[in-house]
């Protein structure tokens, strides 16, 4: 095995929270207030807060008592001056603050819980559901919300505070649910949440652990900024005489103050401190709000709070550690995969898979037939679009609802023999056999990775999942193993995705997909994204736990060198069917259809000599309108005119000097190839006979 140092380097470093771990997980949400931002809001929110708690309780003056104190200044005996019959400005002001606190937030809790049920559910649920739920948002949207709340009170002369609550959270919730809407409907389909599903998270978990989370920046947002909309608009109809002008509130002061014209006397100790109350709670919801998102936004938090320390970090590290040690190997775990090698453990028998559009339907699989032995390597490749990805999807029933399989068998064989239709499997037995049976990796780690959960907790949610009786230690310890497993050192638990690498990130997913010993493993071009020396190392690892473990694997790749050197077996795709399958040894030594010749010609080797690089002419086939005939002859090197008229099968390579013979099990060893070169006319005929 070949764990390279790069990846290493940074796994190894170690970091504060490494040094204690506890510390990092128990006082980790610190960091969020460590921004003067922060501080500063919520110092002002925390002082109004405890006014409007206490300040009623601690002054003893009666805010509605009249006295002989005629607009007199501020001064030792009444604070904030008085107004034009004597009331103590000081003693409205505390009770003010009560009341238009309590609006503020009770009005913005209620909007922002309907925001989240409106939005949440017609993002996630879709269909009619969405369509009346944003119909109804729309229609609140294009309300003028100001006018009409005026007369909403209006028609409730002396609402009580209640009143103003119910009205103010009406008509503010739909700008939230709007936004969280349009969040969730991006969300759904990201493919941690489809990884989510995989695992068998229920839907409830899936929104309110993978969703919601991923929102809380913009719940935080839409809260905060509804408090401050709910004060102003209270003040508003205060200062209209649209509320009680017996019950004090910052508005109810400023009302008496415009309507008793203490500006025309002077008396700006009157209306200057509702004013300055509203523009400051402002501020200071404002601030907090700009601090919550750089908290919940791990990427932001980084980029700010925590990057100077990171820099420091980095640099003691690498003065005092010079060049970390490599994880120490696993022993041998589960599974004795050499002993089971040989039978068939996957079988895919005539499978398709329609892409219903509009009127057109596209056959992205077209009766493809393949087997997967236990504990080797199946390996799928194929230009962009020959139909790999909606295999793996079908294989793992994640296909898209616009995808239909009309027929077809995907046969597992369990460890004791059972075997099971994965096309027949009802909602439940999915939910068990994934990730237990088979598990998947897809394509981009950082999609599939929830970017807001730290990847300890994304491994252990896939194993609470299925095993609900572990308990938190054991999965805990399971983690470590797993990281350790994947060449990741434990003290990464707590990082978030964004904190690892490219390569780290998919030994992430891998050590996910391996989290309950499956049979199979599904890699979706698992190193695509990756650079040439991480794909080289990512593929040892894979290698290197397949032999330990036992497990099989089908590996989709557009990079058929890797694949001759990884895979047991290989398949090749063009325009949904497999035109060729063989033994990775024999399909390097002679690819026999002229398409897999040039895919091989197509890519430099990982290893070996260097050779000039010839491609394959033209590009893949519009599959709503294939050629007739065979569906590479225009851009065959070797097409015949019968290439063109008649479509091949998928037959066993005849040895020179026999006529084909017509393949029924796709489980049957030996080249197999779809192209007429290959095959004489009667054979051919009589087969497709039979197919027909
Ligand atoms: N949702 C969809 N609706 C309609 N057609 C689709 C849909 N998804 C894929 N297709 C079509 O199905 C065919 C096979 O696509 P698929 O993604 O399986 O190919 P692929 O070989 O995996 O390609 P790539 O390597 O680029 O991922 C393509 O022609 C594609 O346009």
């Amino acid at each position: 095995m070949s764990t390279g140092t790069l990846e290493h380097d940074a796994a190894m470093q170690p970091t504060e929270a490494a040094a204690d771990p506890a510390r990092a997980t128990r006082f980790g949400w610190l960091r969020g207030i460590r921004s003067v931002k922060v501080i500063v809001g919520l110092v002002i929110v925390l002082v109004f807060a405890l006014v409007a708690i206490f300040g009623p309780l601690l002054v003893s003056t009666d805010p509605s008592a009249v006295s002989n104190d005629i607009l007199h200044a501020p001064s030792a005996h009444h604070l904030l001056g008085t107004s034009h019959n004597g009331q103590d400005i000081f003693a409205e002001m505390i009770y003010g603050t009560r009341v238009s606190m309590v609006v503020g937030f009770v009005a913005a809790i209620l909007a922002t819980i309907l925001s989240l049920v409106v939005g949440l559910t017609a993002g996630y649920l879709g269909g009619v559901s969405d369509e009346v739920l944003s119909l109804i948002t729309n229609i609140f949207l294009v309300i003028p919300g100001l006018p009409l709340v005026v007369i909403l009170t209006g028609t409730m002369p002396n609402a009580g505070e209640l009143a103003i609550v119910i009205v103010i959270a009406v008509t503010a919730w739909a700008w939230g649910a709007r936004v969280l809407r349009a969040q969730t409907l991006s969300l759904r389909k990201r493919d941690f949440v489809e990884a989510a599903r995989a695992s068998g998270e229920s839907t409830f978990r899936i929104i309110f652990r993978e969703i919601l989370p991923n929102e809380t920046a913009i719940v935080a947002a839409t809260f905060l900024s509804t408090v401050i909309g709910a004060i102003l608009t209270q003040a508003s109809l205060a200062f209209l005489g649209l509320t009680s002008v017996t019950d004090w509130s910052w508005g109810v002061i400023l009302y008496w103050a415009q309507t008793q014209n203490a500006m025309s006397y002077g008396a700006w100790w009157w209306f200057v401190p509702p004013g300055l109350s509203i523009a400051l709670i402002g501020t200071g919801l404002s601030l907090m709000n700009f601090g919550i998102d750089e908290f919940i936004n791990p990427r932001l938090r980084s980029a700010g709070i925590a990057t100077k320390r990171a820099r420091k970090r980095a640099a003691g590290t690498r003065s005092r550690t010079g060049r970390p040690a490599r994880p120490v190997a696993e022993p041998a775990a589960a599974g004795d995969g050499a002993a089971a090698r040989g039978d068939v453990v996957l079988e895919i028998k005539d499978l398709r898979v329609d892409y219903l559009s509009g009127d057109s339907t596209v056959r992205a699989v077209d009766g493809v037939s393949l087997s997967l032995r236990r504990g080797t390597v199946l390996g799928i490749a194929g230009e962009s679009g020959s139909g790999k990805s909606t295999l793996a999807y079908a294989i793992t029933r994640l296909h898209e609802s616009a995808a239909e399989i009309p027929t077809g068998q995907i046969l597992y064989t369990a460890a004791d023999g059972k075997r099971t239709d994965i096309l027949r499997m009802s909602d439940r037995e999915l939910t068990d056999f994934r990730w237990e049976e088979l598990a998947i990796v897809f394509q981009s780690a950082m999609n599939a990775l929830n970017p807001i959960l730290k990847i300890g907790v994304q491994i252990e949610d896939a194993i609470a999942a299925h095993r609900p009786s572990m308990s938190e230690r054991q999965r805990r310890e399971r983690v470590a193993e797993l990281l350790t497993m994947v060449g990741i050192s434990t003290d990464r638990t707590t990082a978030y995705p964004h904190e690892l690498s490219g390569g780290m990130r998919q030994r992430v997913m891998i050590a996910i997909a391996l989290a309950l010993n499956p049979e199979i493993i599904v890699m979706d071009e698992p190193t695509t994204a990756l650079d040439v020396v991480i794909q080289r190392q990512i593929i040892d690892q894979i290698m290197e736990l397949k032999d330990r473990l036992g497990f099989s694997v089908i590996f989709i790749t557009h990079d058929l060198s890797m694949l001759i050197e990884l895979a047991d077996e290989i398949a090749i795709m063009y325009a949904g069917r497999i035109v060729e399958q063989a033994s990775a040894q024999d399909f390097y030594r002679a690819p026999s259809h002229p398409y897999s010749r040039g895919l091989i010609g197509s890519f430099p080797t990982l290893s070996g000599s260097k050779r000039e690089l010839t491609g394959i002419v033209g590009s893949p086939p519009d599959l709503r309108a294939l050629p007739t005939g065979c569906s590479f002859s225009p851009r065959c090197p070797s097409v015949t005119d019968e290439c063109r008229v008649r479509e091949p099968l998928l037959l066993p390579l005849p040895r020179v000097g026999e006529p084909t013979t017509p393949a029924v099990d796709a489980t049957s060893p030996g080249t197999r190839v779809a192209c007429l070169l290959y095959q004489n006319s009667e054979p051919v005929a009589a087969a497709e006979a039979d197919r027909s």
